[in-house]
């Protein structure tokens, strides 16, 4: 009891830098002043490194400079004021990917949380509507235990109803072979097993240890890759915990490595309470990519205290090149209390674009789809892109 009241009053005071463990943190060298200016001197003009896979890489980034206003990029001409505002972001922000796959996880995660159980129809109209908008990559449901999680008991209604879409991968959450089993069933390609760096969340979330829950996944990659099966994996609870409170990152860095090992083709560190900032996330990236090869990382972090864009950003720029996140910020997870919803993806794609980074996404059908969901969830939307340019339009 002493040490759960100990862990919760840790989660009031935001993680920063003060928090960070004595790991090789070498990589924030690369975020000194000096740093910055030995890469932008290296750039030469428009070109700067990139990491790829480990790899530096050099890209030109023509939009660096751009904003973008209803799903356009807003190029200005050439004068000397915006050359000065093009060089800027590559001044400040550096090594940034020039592609972002968007992983949008609101069908699962979103719907997974709302009080009332949003109709099988509903959830295949959102699918189409989020895929039509360019997204290549829709976690579109979980085969869990409907006693655990009733609002996704229709998991095989909703493959059904997606399975002739072509081109898009749609990933289903599986916490055992049983589900693996009934996913395949269905018609799925590719599923996710989620595992936590908190012993708590994962009796609470999966009624089982860490290990327990780790000898589950084994089973079911084993079999995945025996159907050729793609599968991801997620750490949840990657910087606290909403009863241990803050979570070392080498808990996090285990988590991550044996389902890499296992044969998770991508691992998504997830920060399921929101809690982390730039500096807590920089930590936990740090200790993870000493293990997992950095293009088979995807962040995944809730909003729930305002630092979800900062922490991609900072996530950005140590190469990640996977971002999960929810259309108009739907979610939250029924298992951790104080959970909100994810970052929103429509906030997401405004600022990659506005950073020069390519989504494949177009903002106006994205924000479509926002508006479709939260219309039947009768609330406004999570995102501020959709509440700001939808006031500019009407
Ligand atoms: C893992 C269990 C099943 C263990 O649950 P249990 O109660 O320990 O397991 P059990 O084996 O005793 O089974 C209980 C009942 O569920 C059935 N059952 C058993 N397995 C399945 C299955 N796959 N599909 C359908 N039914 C199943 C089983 O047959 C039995 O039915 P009964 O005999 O009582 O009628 C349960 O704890 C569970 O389903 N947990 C999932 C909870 C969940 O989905 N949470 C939200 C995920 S969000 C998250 O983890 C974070 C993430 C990924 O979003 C990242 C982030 O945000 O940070």
């Amino acid at each position: 009891m002493e040490r759960l009241q100990c862990g919760m009053s840790s989660l009031e005071e935001p993680l920063g830098l003060g928090d960070l463990p004595k790991l090789s943190i070498n990589r924030l060298e690369r975020f000194s002043p000096s740093a910055c200016r030995a890469s932008v001197d290296d750039s030469n003009t428009n070109n700067y490194k990139h990491r790829n896979g480990g790899n530096n890489q050099t890209i030109f980034h023509s939009s660096a400079h751009s904003w973008h206003m209803q799903g356009q990029y807003t190029d200005s001409s050439c004068n000397g004021v915006d050359m000065e505002f093009r060089a800027l972001p590559r001044k400040v922000l550096w090594d940034l990917p020039r592609f972002v796959k968007i992983v949008e996880v609101g069908p699962r995660d979103g719907l997974q949380n709302e009080k009332n159980t949003v109709p099988t129809s509903v959830k295949i109209e959102l699918i189409h509507k989020l895929v039509a908008s360019g997204l290549s990559v829709v976690e579109a449901t979980s085969f869990v235990s409907p006693k655990w999680v009733p609002q996704l008991a229709d998991a095989k209604d909703v493959v059904e109803g997606i399975k002739h879409v072509p081109d898009v991968r749609f990933p289903v959450l599986t916490p055992n072979l049983r589900g693996f089993e009934a996913a395949v069933a269905a018609g799925a390609k590719e599923v996710a097993v989620f595992a936590s760096a908190s012993e708590s969340f994962s009796k609470s979330n999966l009624n089982c240890t860490i290990k327990e829950s780790l000898v589950r996944y084994h089973d079911v990659v084993t079999s995945a890759k025996k159907h050729g099966i793609r599968i991801r994996g997620y750490v949840s609870c990657v910087v606290g915990c909403p009863v241990e409170g803050t979570i070392h990152p080498s808990k996090v860095a285990y988590v991550a490595k044996e389902l890499y090992d296992m044969g998770c083709s991508e691992i998504s560190l997830g920060d399921t309470i929101g809690v982390g900032t730039p500096g807590s996330v920089l930590a936990m990236l740090e200790a993870v990519m000493s293990f997992v090869p950095v293009d088979k990382i995807a962040v995944h972090f809730h909003d729930t205290y305002g630092q979800a864009l900062a922490n991609i950003l900072v996530s950005l720029q140590l190469g990640i090149n996977i971002v999960d996140s929810s259309v108009s910020g739907l979610g939250g997870c029924p298992y951790a209390k104080g959970a909100t919803g994810n970052v929103a993806t429509e906030d997401v794609v405004y600022m990659l674009h506005g950073l020069g980074i390519e989504t494949n996404v177009d903002l106006n059908k994205l924000m479509d789809a926002g508006d479709y969901i939260s219309k039947h969830l009768g609330r406004q939307s999570g995102s501020k892109t959709t509440t700001a340019l939808r006031k500019l339009t009407t």
